[in-house]
């Protein structure tokens, strides 16, 4: 590739100096900005049914402390990325590592072990258990450094300690969200994977959870964001990536990809005229 000499440079520093069209039409860019990246998937295919597949040969990489946003249409599979980063679905193709380790199709739980939490879109309580027992679920397997984590959660989430006792179930929609990204708080992990973290949510509620998630973020915890609601998912990301049809499509800075007029045209639709929040 010709361009600036990259050899010195951070991965961050790297990043600035690449536009989107580079970076989606190289595959070497992604593989050698990847090369230490915390999180990283090269060329993964991967789907639910034999025969079909989802993901086509799709590259993703996180860095250390980053936050990343994936946004795409409908169906473009940014929840299935999510699922085979996090070894709920099979990599058929391709390969996903974690600091350098081979994690390809590990399952879940090993995952956990390893420092990477995730919240599912939806069913991500338990209904019938208080909040506390929620945040307890989400540690059993160091139940000794409940309370230590409990008050790091808390000071994220107060509400969690001030309503420990009130059964998941009874709390609105918003308030899920915090048990759910709470809960997968409790194990410390380095890495958070969020499944639209505001769909279903008021605009108050939304704001709230975006905003916390730059706390969460400003704790040293790298967060990997699928999110419909693409405009604010880029207010708020380091850099993003747009999934279409299972495909990379386009990768750049959040504030690049939000004021690229293909992009606005292409997925950010009627809302790129409508006023922003920053
Ligand atoms: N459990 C499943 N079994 C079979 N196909 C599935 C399953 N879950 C999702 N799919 C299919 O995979 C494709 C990608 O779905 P996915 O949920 O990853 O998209 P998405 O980009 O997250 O979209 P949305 O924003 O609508 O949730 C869709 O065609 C969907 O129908």
């Amino acid at each position: 590739m010709s361009g600036p000499d990259m050899s010195k440079s951070t991965p961050a520093q790297r990043n600035k100096q690449l536009t989107h069209a580079e970076l989606a039409a190289t595959p070497e860019v992604h593989r050698e900005q990847a090369v230490n990246a915390l999180l990283r998937a090269d060329d993964i295919t991967a789907g639910y049914l034999p025969g079909i597949n989802i993901l086509e040969e799709c590259n993703f990489y996180l860095d250390d402390g980053e936050i990343v946003g994936i946004i795409g249409p409908n169906g473009a599979g940014k929840s299935t990325l999510l699922k085979t980063l996090f070894g709920l679905i099979p990599v058929r193709v391709g390969a996903v590592s974690l600091r350098g380790e081979n994690i390809t199709s590990a399952k879940a739980h090993v995952l956990v072990t390893k420092g990477v939490g995730y919240v599912p879109q939806t069913l991500n309580v338990f209904p019938a258990l208080t909040i506390e027992e929620n945040l307890e679920m989400g540690i059993y397997l160091r139940p000794k450094k409940f309370n230590e984590r409990f008050e790091f959660v808390s000071e994220l989430f107060p509400l969690l300690a001030e309503r420990r006792k009130v059964k998941a179930g009874a709390l609105s929609g918003g308030e899920r969200q915090m048990v759910a990204m709470g809960r997968a708080l409790m194990m410390e992990p380095s890495v958070l994977l969020l499944d639209e973290p505001s769909a279903g949510l008021s605009p108050m509620f939304q704001d709230e959870v975006f905003i916390r998630i730059k706390k969460i973020n400003a704790t040293g915890v790298s967060v990997i964001l699928v999110e419909q609601n693409a405009r604010r998912c880029l207010q708020i990301c380091d850099r993003g990536y747009v999934l279409d049809q299972g495909r990379n499509a386009y990768t750049d800075t959040g504030l690049n990809l939000a004021n690229d007029p293909k992009i606005i045209e292409l997925y950010l639709g009627t809302l790129a005229g409508s006023s922003e929040k920053k």
